[in-house]
Formats: structure tokens, C-alpha cells, sequence
């Protein structure tokens, strides 16, 4: 291994997937995936349930060998890495401890084994507030405080890349506030940050970029909003009248569709938004509300994921 590859910082914290493939007996999980995660910003990998995520992830990280293809950080097989730790901080799964340990104790434990100074401990405490919970035996944290356990963990080696599989578990509103925060400042850091997660709306606000797989294989990869920018889904006006009759000939004279929505609301599509207010005012039809909907994340998720979610 080159001098290089056991320096955490020294080579630019880019993860290349490339052809990765991973063949179980009968499913092949992973399916010739290839894609680039760039340092400084936030990556977001997004899948339907058994698309292969976690099984990139391990690959990524060596925990599970792959069939064909490769993937690398900073250049280099996580294999190869001299000092991985800090390189990569990584959680899988929320974390695991000792029961009758604190977390203080758990993290002096994983320091002393990772060779970081104890100093560390109480500065990853303070990163991920579990600073007046640290003398607390882990049997009684929830599953947040363990997510946040995992997190500090991660963070020991002050690594240069962080790759976190469903990190929101478990986390309530503020907690996933929290974490939205603390990820975009390691990214702002210049640090690579690859988080897989099912919450769309969540992940629409916190990623730069998106990966999104489907049955092993790539779907599409891009920053937030040229992906959210591809849905195809015809945006619609959503409209509320207490003339619902006549909008409805109005709309359909015209060309377009309308549909009932929610709460009472209707979708006009085919149309936009100053030609249904035009139509209206024309038809003396009283609007109480006009609103052009863009297409969001999961809208275009599930567009593009359509017929490929089946559960594996
Ligand atoms: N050790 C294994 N042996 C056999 N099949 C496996 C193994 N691990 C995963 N699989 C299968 O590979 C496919 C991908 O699983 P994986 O857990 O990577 O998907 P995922 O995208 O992380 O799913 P989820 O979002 O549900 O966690 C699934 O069909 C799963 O059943």
C-alpha cells in the first residue's frame, strides 16, 4: 500500500463504486452499481425496501465481499487502509455497547483500541449531546441515544468520510433536526457524507446530491434538484372553489383535467396555474385557493422506482 492510503486526509474522500456486484444464492443484490460520492457535500442513497443499500454499504466497507467490481475511498480499497478509522466512520446499525457500560466507558473502550486520545471521548460527547447522558449505562438508552452513541463512534478518528446506513432510526423531530444540522456542517467541512435512509422529505432536505437504486442496479444519480427536476409527473394546480361544477366545464373546455384531491381540494392537470386563475375569473367561478405543485423527491422516487420495488 502506498504511503498515501494511510493518511485519513490525505487523498480527497471521494467513494467510486464501480461495477460493484454482489450474487447471493438466489438474489443478486447488488447488480454491476456504479457511482461516484463527492466530498463536501451530502449524499443521499435512497432505495425501496431490499434495493441493496446495506449491501453496498458493507462492500464498500469490506464487511461483505463482492462478487465482481470494485469500490474505493480516497482512491484506495478499504481493505488496504492502513488506519480506517480515520478514514471512515461508519454506522450501520444503531450501536451496540455493553450493557451495564456507560457511554462514556463504551467510547474510552473503542478509543483506546482505535489509538485515539481519551480527550476525543468527551469532544464527540459534546458533538452529538450526550454530554449529561454519558455516565448512564447504555441498557437504559433509547434507540435515538443509541443512534447518537453510534454517531460519536463514528466520529473518534475524526474521519474524513462518514457512511451512515438509516441514521434517522429511532430519532424524533428534533433529533432528525439535529442530525440534518450536524451532517451538513461535517459536509460543509469539506468531509464525504453518504447516508441511506427511507424518509424522502427528510432526505430532500438534508442531501446535496442523490444516488437512487432499485433492484441492485442504478436508477439515477445527480445533485437534489436536477434529480427532483427530472420528475416527469405533470405538475398539477391544486384549486378550492365553492364553485366546484362550473370550474370542472371550465377546465375540461379547455383541455384540461380535473380531479378530486385531498381535503376537499381539486387537481387541475394539463393546465397551469394563471391559465386556471385566467379560466376562473372568466367563468366568474370564486377561488379560494391556487397553488402550482412542483414535483417533489418522492414524487420522482417513485416514478422512477415504479415496477422495480417489489420486495426481495
Ligand atoms: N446475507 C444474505 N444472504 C442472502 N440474501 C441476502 C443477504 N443479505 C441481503 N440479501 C438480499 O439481498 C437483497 C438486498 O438486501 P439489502 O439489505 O442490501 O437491501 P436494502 O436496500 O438495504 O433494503 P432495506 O431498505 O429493506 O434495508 C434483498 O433481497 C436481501 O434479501
Amino acid at each position: 500500500m502506498s504511503a498515501e492510503g494511510s493518511g485519513a486526509l490525505s487523498n480527497n474522500g471521494q467513494i467510486v463504486v464501480s461495477g460493484l456486484t454482489k450474487q447471493y444464492r438466489n438474489v443478486r443484490a447488488v447488480d454491476n452499481l456504479s457511482f461516484v460520492v463527492e466530498p463536501g457535500r451530502v449524499t443521499g442513497f435512497l432505495g425501496p425496501n431490499g434495493a441493496g443499500k446495506t449491501t453496498t454499504l458493507r462492500m464498500v466497507l469490506n464487511l461483505v465481499s463482492p462478487t465482481s467490481g470494485t469500490a474505493t475511498i480516497s482512491g484506495h480499497r478499504y481493505a488496504d487502509v492502513a488506519e480506517p478509522l480515520k478514514l471512515v466512520g461508519a454506522i450501520l446499525e444503531a450501536s451496540a455497547a455493553h450493557k451495564g457500560r456507560t457511554a462514556r466507558n463504551h467510547l474510552r473502550c473503542v478509543a483506546a483500541v482505535g489509538g485515539f486520545p481519551t480527550s476525543r471521548v468527551d469532544e464527540v460527547l459534546e458533538l452529538v449531546g450526550l454530554t449529561t447522558a454519558a455516565k448512564r449505562k447504555f441498557r437504559g438508552y433509547s434507540l435515538g441515544m443509541k443512534q447518537r452513541l453510534g454517531i460519536a463512534q463514528a466520529l473518534l478518528g475524526n474521519p474524513q468520510v462518514l457512511i451512515l446506513d438509516e441514521p434517522a432510526n429511532g430519532l424524533d423531530p428534533e433529533g432528525i433536526r439535529w442530525m440534518r444540522g450536524l451532517l451538513q456542517g461535517l459536509a460543509q467541512q469539506g468531509r464525504t457524507v453518504l447516508v441511506s435512509s427511507h424518509l424522502l422529505s427528510e432526505m430532500e432536505i438534508l442531501a446535496d446530491d442523490v444516488v437512487i437504486i432499485a433492484a441492485g442496479k442504478l436508477v439515477t444519480q445527480g445533485p437534489m434538484e436536477s434529480i427532483v427536476g427530472q420528475g416527469t409527473t405533470q405538475a398539477a394546480v391544486r384549486v378550492r372553489t365553492p364553485n366546484i361544477q362550473e370550474l370542472v366545464a371550465a377546465v375540461r373546455e379547455a383541455g384540461g383535467a380535473i380531479n378530486p384531491g385531498s381535503n376537499g381540494a381539486h387537481l387541475v392537470t394539463g393546465l397551469d396555474a394563471p391559465a386556471v386563475g385566467k379560466l376562473a375569473l372568466q367563468s366568474g367561478v370564486e377561488l379560494h385557493e391556487l397553488v402550482a405543485e412542483k414535483p417533489d423527491l418522492e414524487h420522482v422516487f417513485l416514478e422512477l422506482t415504479q415496477g422495480r420495488a417489489a420486495i426481495r
